[in-house]
């Protein structure tokens, strides 16, 4: 069963329409990233979910129970929902063991054994426990911040961009703390991120916003090899999109002739390569040659810049070993398939790679 269902949700702020029929299921269990550039309507969606506003039309189901819907809505407080919000929202009055109880049902808020437990679910020394908020990390906030939202076992937790103050190796060190806890608890949730990586690397499914419509859902790994168009590919990841002449199966673009990882009629067409089948050697060892505009290292692989004699330009991620320089000439070479995107209709080819 999905513990969240929404159906053909839709909110205008005055005569602004924010979502647009949107349409999402979270199974039970699961983590389902929401995933769009600001403005999309990521946040809009979430409160929906949470009660803090109602949905113009369409319905929102936690459980099988109808929450929101023509003459319904119920009140946040009632929904049985945890809240993550971006900054933890931790009472500063209290300490992290009174912030943890805080969520809890009242019976059981004398319960310190409970307190500990929920602090080990989310990783941190239940020796904290006496410290106040102001005294921890902000990636201690974010999991005491968790632990408060798990404590009443709600059946859904919404994550509001709960790692964006966080900075790159704690934002790490959290994300995996978070995923093993709500796995852990068995807690379904819907993590709202503008951040691709986050999104890939911690949800079981994510579901792309582009301005206020649910434009594909699919797992992380089906999403990065099949995005829905263009737009997706390029948002949920780095890309290399060759115009091409389809025919017979095989591209022929400026990057050499290439398999297809699907059918697609003959004619023009986009294709789509990911930087990381992109091989680099020396000049004449197979596949055109390209000039080395730039290289971004970045310790584990490096982004090198490329650009084609005939003009276009596009990135490659190589090891970070023997990696060439500025002003070098490379050839390129392409390992595995290319995803095809016909080009419908009289569309002038533009910049051919990008
Ligand atoms: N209360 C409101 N009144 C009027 N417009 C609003 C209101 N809340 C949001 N909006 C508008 O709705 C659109 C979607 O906002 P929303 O906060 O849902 O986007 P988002 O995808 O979460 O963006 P971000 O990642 O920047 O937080 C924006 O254009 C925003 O200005």
């Amino acid at each position: 069963m999905s513990a969240l269902t929404v159906t053909c949700v839709t909110k205008s702020y005055g005569s602004t329409p924010v979502l647009t029929g949107v349409d999402l299921r979270v199974p039970e269990g699961g983590l389902t990233a929401l995933l769009g550039p600001s403005g999309c309507g990521k946040t809009t969606l979430l409160r929906l979910i949470a009660g803090f506003d109602d949905p113009d039309t369409g319905t929102i189901e936690l459980d099988g129970r109808l929450v929101a819907g023509p003459d319904r809505s119920v009140a946040a407080h009632r929904r049985h929902i945890g809240f993550v919000p971006q900054e933890g929202g931790l009472f500063p009055h209290l300490s992290v063991a009174g912030n943890v109880a805080f969520g809890l049902p009242r019976r059981q808020r004398r319960d310190g054994g409970r307190v500990g437990e929920l602090l080990g679910l989310v990783g941190l020394d239940p020796a904290l426990a006496q410290r106040s908020p102001h005294q921890l990390s902000g990636g201690q906030q974010q999991r005491v911040a968790l632990a408060r939202a798990l404590a009443p076992e709600p059946s859904l937790v919404l994550l509001d961009e709960p790692f964006s103050s966080l900075d790159a190796s704690l934002r790490e060190e959290t994300r995996q703390a978070v995923v093993e806890a709500l796995s852990a608890s068995g807690a379904t949730a819907v993590l709202v991120t503008h951040d691709q990586a986050e999104a890939l690397s911690m949800a079981d499914e994510v579901a792309v916003l582009r301005a206020g419509r649910l434009v594909q859902l699919a797992d992380p790994r089906t999403l990065y090899r099949s995005p829905r168009d263009l737009d997706v590919a390029t948002f949920v990841g780095e890309s290399v999109v060759l115009d091409a002449d389809v025919r017979d199966g095989l591209a022929y673009s400026a990057l050499g002739v290439l398999p297809l990882d699907r059918d697609c009629r003959d004619g023009l067409a986009r294709v789509l390569l990911r930087p990381e089948q992109l091989r680099l050697g020396a000049p004449g060892a197979g596949g055109p040659t390209a000039r080395v505009r730039g290289v971004d290292f970045f310790g584990h692989d490096a982004r090198v810049r490329l650009q084609l004699p005939s003009g276009p330009t596009f990135s490659a991620r190589s090891e970070g070993r023997d990696l060439p320089s500025a002003g070098d000439d490379v050839s390129v070479t392409v390992v595995g398939a290319a995803l095809p995107f016909p080009v419908t209709g009289a569309v002038p080819i533009p910049d051919g790679v990008r």
